[in-house]
């Protein structure tokens, strides 16, 4: 590591599964590591769940990260340069809001809001207090998604991009969940959509078009959604370019998608790329005539690989910068729109929709 690296301390607020596999991911030694992360502080909703946090995924930490029982303390710690929100999405906005106004830089998991007016609200208040603010949409971090994109858009190895099919279906075990899990409860942006179907909408955005934000092109948007007590079990997403490119994006809480969730097909041959899941990409393999069986790609991802976005994010605050390019506000914006229109078409309604 450079003594160049910048330096970012973290606040981690939520000690449930994404903050730990964050957290995990920050204290990694890793070679080609671009910045030095501390975690300097654990926001919770007590004391002994913060505490049990630090002892069960931060054990070997130097120095051990300050735990508070509450997620203001950790706003107003003066040590903190930027907070990491790993809460339930129907929190961000206000999580985001309180946190800017204590003049911290944001990290927000996914989905950044519940909606896309909510996101304005967010990004206004961050354009007024001068904070970086992005959402943690990490899969488009990947040095593997880099080099498809180099591939398929600046090289054209598979010639024009005329249809992308990508499948984000894991088993949620729906129906056996509490009715107050994030999975379950509208109140708290429940669905396959924010969850998962995200992802699938997210490998459509940024394979069917090489532009993001304000510069990409509009699709059309045709949705159904599968609904169970409201809540979108199964999302079907049909993405129509006025050029005539298509995307078939899909989401669903219960099944398991195949290992090959992606497939982009272009005038002169295809990509098929695999994983475990659509959030974490491992390999592609292109197909074209010259090369009808197939030339892969493979990458290496040590631990989990949340630290490419934690990288960009400390390199992008170092330099001044308020929003990444990887992920700006503008794109987030979109997304948000997007699965606004896929939830109007297809049924799935937050109670907090109807606020002003
Ligand atoms: N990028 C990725 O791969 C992933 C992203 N996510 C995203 O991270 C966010 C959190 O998801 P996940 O970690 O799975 O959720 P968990 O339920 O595992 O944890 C959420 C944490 O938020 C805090 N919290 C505050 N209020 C509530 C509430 N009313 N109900 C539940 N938790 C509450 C709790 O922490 P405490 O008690 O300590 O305050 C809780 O442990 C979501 O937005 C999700 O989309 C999730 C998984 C993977
Ligand atoms: O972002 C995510 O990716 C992995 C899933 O397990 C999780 O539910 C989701 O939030």
């Amino acid at each position: 590591m450079s003594q160049e690296n910048p330096t970012l301390r973290w606040g981690i607020i939520g000690t449930g599964l994404i903050s730990s596999w964050f957290s995990r991911d920050l204290s990694l030694a890793r070679d080609n590591a671009q910045a030095i992360h501390h975690i300097q502080a654990i926001g919770s909703s007590s004391i002994e769940k913060g505490t049990k946090f630090v002892e069960s995924h931060l054990p070997d930490q130097k120095q051990h990260p300050t735990v508070y029982g509450s997620y203001e303390e950790v706003y107003r710690d003066p040590n903190v340069d930027i907070i990491y929100l790993g809460v339930p999405h129907a929190f961000h906005k206000q999580a985001c809001l309180e946190a800017i106004s204590h003049g911290k830089h944001v990290l927000c998991e996914k989905a950044f809001t519940l909606n896309a007016r909510e996101a304005r609200e967010v990004f206004d208040a961050a354009k007024q207090k001068g904070v970086f603010v992005m959402e943690a949409m990490w899969t488009r971090f990947f040095p593997l998604v880099k080099t498809l994109k180099k591939l398929v858009h600046k090289d054209k190895v598979i010639g024009d991009v005329v249809r992308v099919f990508c499948d984000f279906a894991m088993n949620q075990n729906f129906d056996s969940l509490g009715p107050d899990s994030r999975l379950k409860n509208p109140a708290l942006g429940a669905g396959s959509l924010l969850d998962i179907g995200i992802y699938s909408l997210t490998w459509g955005l940024l394979t069917l078009d090489s532009e993001i934000g304000d510069q990409a092109q509009k699709p059309k948007v045709l949705a159904t959604q599968t609904l169970k007590d409201g809540v979108d079990v199964g999302t079907s997403i049909l993405l129509a370019y006025p050029n005539g490119k298509q995307g078939i994006l899909t989401s669903n809480v219960a099944v398991k998608s195949p290992a090959q969730f992606c497939r982009i097909e272009g005038t002169s041959g295809h990509v098929v790329v695999q994983g475990f899941v659509a959030s974490v990409p491992a390999s592609f393999t292109i197909f074209t005539e010259q090369q009808p069986e197939g030339k892969q790609y493979e990458f290496e991802r040590p631990g989990r690989g949340f630290y490419w976005e934690a990288d960009s994010v400390a390199l992008d605050i170092a330099a001044g910068k308020t929003e990444s390019d990887i992920m700006p506000w503008a794109e987030t914006v979109r997304v948000l729109e997007i699965l606004d229109e896929i939830r109007a078409q297809g049924g799935a309604k937050f109670p907090q929709d109807q606020e002003n």
